[in-house]
Order: structure tokens, then sequence, then C-alpha cells
């Protein structure tokens, strides 16, 4: 037997971070949970219980907090990048680190029409995420994402046309409601080093904002003719609006939400065009993805 891949690290390293600005008194947070997952030449400490590899996980914990402390941890992109760089540097023998970064929603809660200047609300469960590979001699490869981005639409949506045969009960429908919960990436032109990254700041916060509201933009407008044909939209406009990007990927279910024949009571019409009132599912669910490639 031998070793066919080993990375080991700390997962849900929880942060937090303040930023103070003396001259106004405004206050702006950010909160992350980090995950750093290490390879390297670390076979011995598994196969031969030889810990003289290991830099503990717990090692790894103390230089987030330190990191961050050090560094800017927004964008999501250049602490990561910080991050993994940290420790393919520090240690010769760790040849790539996987980092993982999730950003918690803080928004800065309006007071009778101004922006507080340190109260903020859990603006729902949405993150916006990145995950760095940084390996030695080969740069940096970042996906970027947004996860947990729940929509709904009441109508405009469609599916007919699919394979009927005699394993088919769907009915075909001209306007459904459409939900589901946005698991988004786009992956970056990979980066020579920290300094490409650092060229590149201005570009992350852009690229997140133009992906968020591309993919709020297509699914409220289109006329969906299927999950998989709007998700193909985002993909290509995201592709568009971002050069330095060279893949977009969509994993998205489809969250169900069913008619219900209430005729039983009184006559009662609740399907088709008289359907207002629906059982939403919590499964079985559609599952679609997609990557799409520029070239
Ligand atoms: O948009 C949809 N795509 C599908 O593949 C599918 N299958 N059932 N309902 C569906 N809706």
């Amino acid at each position: 037997a031998s070793v066919a891949a080993a990375r080991y690290g700390k997962d849900n390293v929880r942060v937090y971070k303040v930023e103070k600005d003396p001259a106004t008194g405004v206050q702006t947070v950010t909160e992350m949970t980090v995950t750093v997952l290490l390879e390297g030449a670390i076979d011995v400490s598994y196969t031969k219980a030889d810990n003289s590899v290991v830099v503990a996980t717990d090692s790894m914990k103390n230089t987030v907090y330190i990191k961050a402390k050090e560094h800017p941890v927004t964008p999501p992109e250049l602490f990561a990048s910080y991050l993994g760089t940290h420790f393919i540097e520090k240690y010769p023998h760790i040849t790539t680190a996987n980092i993982k970064v999730v950003t918690h929603r803080w928004t800065r809660m309006t007071i009778d029409g101004k922006p507080h200047p340190h109260s903020f609300y859990r603006d729902g469960n949405e993150t916006r995420n990145v995950e760095a590979v940084i390996q030695k001699g080969k740069g940096i490869d970042i996906r970027s994402g947004i996860v947990g981005l729940l929509v709904l639409k009441s109508t405009g949506s469609q599916f007919h046309g699919f394979v009927r045969d005699e394993y088919t009960t769907l009915p075909e429908v001209w306007d459904r409601i459409l939900s589901t919960d946005v698991d988004c990436g786009w992956s970056w032109n990979t980066f020579s080093g920290m300094s490409a990254v650092e060229q590149a700041v201005p570009k992350f916060d852009k690229a997140w904002e133009d992906a968020r509201s591309i993919t709020m933009k297509t699914f409220a407008e289109e006329d969906s003719p299927s999950v998989q044909n709007t998700m193909y939209k985002m993909c290509g406009a995201i592709l568009e609006a971002v050069p330095e990007v060279e893949t977009v990927d969509y994993s998205l279910p489809n969250k169900h939400y069913f008619e219900i024949d209430l005729s039983w009571h009184k006559g009662t019409k609740n399907t088709g065009k008289d359907a207002e009132v629906y059982a939403p599912q919590s499964g079985p669910n559609g599952l679609i993805q997609l990557t799409v490639a520029r070239s």
C-alpha cells in the first residue's frame, strides 16, 4: 500500500476583524470562516508516525489569526492568497496550501435613513466564498463564489418539451414558480504569485458584484425555459463581464413548489391558472450543474 493523496489542516477557523476609522468613527466589520489544508512531504507522518514534518493544525489556527492581524482580510481572494503563500514560504516541505475563506454577511444598519457607524445585521445565509490553491513554483489558482443566495420567482418560468415515455408523469408547464439556492463560482486565470494577486485586487469585489447582479437580473428577467438554459446565460454574461475569469460554474437545486388540488372542498379551483396556494417541497429536488469555459 502507498499514500495516494494526503492533506491536513484546520477547519472552521472563525475570524472576526474590525477596522476603525478614527477620523469618522465609522467601524467596518468582517466575519469569515477559514479552512487550511496543506500538502507536501508529509507522508511519513501517516506511514511512520514521524511528526517531525507536522506543522500542528493548532499552529495553523494561530497563523490564521496572526495573518488576519497583519494583513487586510478583504477582499477574501487577497487574504486567502496571503495565508496560503505564507505556508509554502515558511515550511519548505509544504508545497501546496488549499485555503477556503467563507465570508458571512454583516450588512450595515440604516437608522433613520442614515448608515449606522457600528451596527450591522446578518443579511441572510448567503456567503461570499473563495477557494485558493497556492502551489510552490506554480502560482495561485483562485475560485471565487456566491453560496446560499436563495431566490424565488412566482412566474416567468416554464418547462415543456421534455422526454415523455412510460416513466413520465410530470405535466408540461408554461407558467411555474422557480426557486433555487445559488451556488456559483468563477475561476480566475492562474496568478503568477502574490504581486499578481495584489495587482488584481480592484477586480475581485467588482467581479463579485457583477456575478451577483447578473445572477439576479438573469433570474428575474428571463422567461426561463429551464434551469439549464437560464444558468447557461448567467455563465455567458459573467464571462463577458470579467475578462480575467476563465470558467464560470453553477450548481442549482430546483426547489419545487407543488400545486394542491382543492377541488374536493366545494369544488375549490386551485390548479393551473387558478393556483394560488402551493406546497413547498423539502425534497426530492432537481439539481442542475454546469461549467462554462471561455474558449
Ligand atoms: O428546469 C428544469 N429542468 C429539468 O431538467 C427538470 N426536470 N424536472 N423539472 C425540471 N425543470
